[in-house]
């Protein structure tokens, strides 16, 4: 197994023998050994179940890691807390796949929201944005080709336009990494394609880290610099893209209980 890191590079973000194992007792990660540098797209395939919400959450601590360390930025985020914490929340992104904007509230007001963690909880909570932010929000919608939604309703969009005002929202953060959780599972083909691009864009431009959990292998292949597979919890594949084949990613996908017998029979 290896990924496309070289020795000179310092990994933006580094598990070291993470493993999740979640209140009721079901094991989210298993020992997780990962090193991402800046700048890579990277993508997570996977069965249903397999963990790869768990670990991309685990980086923004959405969820708690149950042992090892988790390194982002050159920092252990295991134990950060108050103004550490929003700090690291801030320079990451989050794409989810229901979009998770506020409906009722302007395109602007959604994009404007991706700059709350750099203000005070009063000047956000009143909605006092900057004149720079407001310019800013209106540079990140043209970025996605949305420039003339800027006062619609997010519920007037359609769900592509949605996603694509959640990207938006993600770049005001001015993000070093932004992780995006099946964020094409509720579009269609076309609409799926421009998402995709946009994060492509995003990471190309910006040096951003974007990591993708995706179902489709055809877009996995497509996009990613580098595939990793999980299966029960367990990295079982960390490839470069030149690398990947068809027969490993056919091999990601095969039930547990048909890997568990050919394990068996060997
Ligand atoms: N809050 C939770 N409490 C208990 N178990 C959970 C929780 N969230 C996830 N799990 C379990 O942890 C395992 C990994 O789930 P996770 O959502 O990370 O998988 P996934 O690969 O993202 O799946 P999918 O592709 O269906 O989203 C699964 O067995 C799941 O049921």
């Amino acid at each position: 197994m290896k990924g496309i890191l070289t020795m000179q590079e310092k990994p933006l973000i580094e598990f070291q023998h993470v493993s999740k194992t979640y209140d009721n007792g079901t094991i989210g990660l298993n020992d997780i050994n990962l090193s991402i540098p800046q700048g890579e797209f990277l993508v997570i395939v996977g069965l249903s179940g397999a963990g790869k919400s768990t670990l991309m959450r685990t980086i923004n601590r959405m969820h708690e890691i149950s042992s090892g360390d988790l390194i982002v930025d050159g920092e252990s985020v295991v134990h950060l807390e108050g103004k550490d914490l929003r700090r690291l929340r801030r320079s990451i992104g989050m794409i989810f796949q229901n979009f998770n904007l506020v409906k009722r509230a302007s395109v602007q007001r959604n994009v404007l929201s991706g700059r709350v963690g750099y203000y005070g909880t009063w000047k956000s909570t009143l909605g006092l944005f900057s004149k720079a932010d407001k310019q800013k929000a209106i540079e990140a919608l043209q970025r996605v080709g949305l420039g003339e939604k800027l006062y619609s309703r997010a519920d007037e969009l359609s769900g592509g336009q949605q996603q694509r005002v959640a990207i938006a929202r993600a770049f005001m953060q001015d993000p070093k990494i932004i992780l995006a959780d099946e964020p094409i599972a509720s579009l269609d083909p076309l609409t799926t394609e421009s998402v995709m691009n946009d994060l492509k864009r995003l990471n190309q431009e910006f040096h951003i880290t974007v990591i993708v959990n995706l179902h489709s292998v055809s877009l996995a292949r497509r996009f990613a610099d580098r595939i990793i597979g999980l299966r029960g919890g367990e990295l079982v594949y960390d490839e470069p893209i030149d690398k990947v084949t068809e027969k490993d990613l056919d091999a990601i996908y095969q039930p547990v209980s048909l890997v568990k017998e050919s394990e068996a029979q060997a």
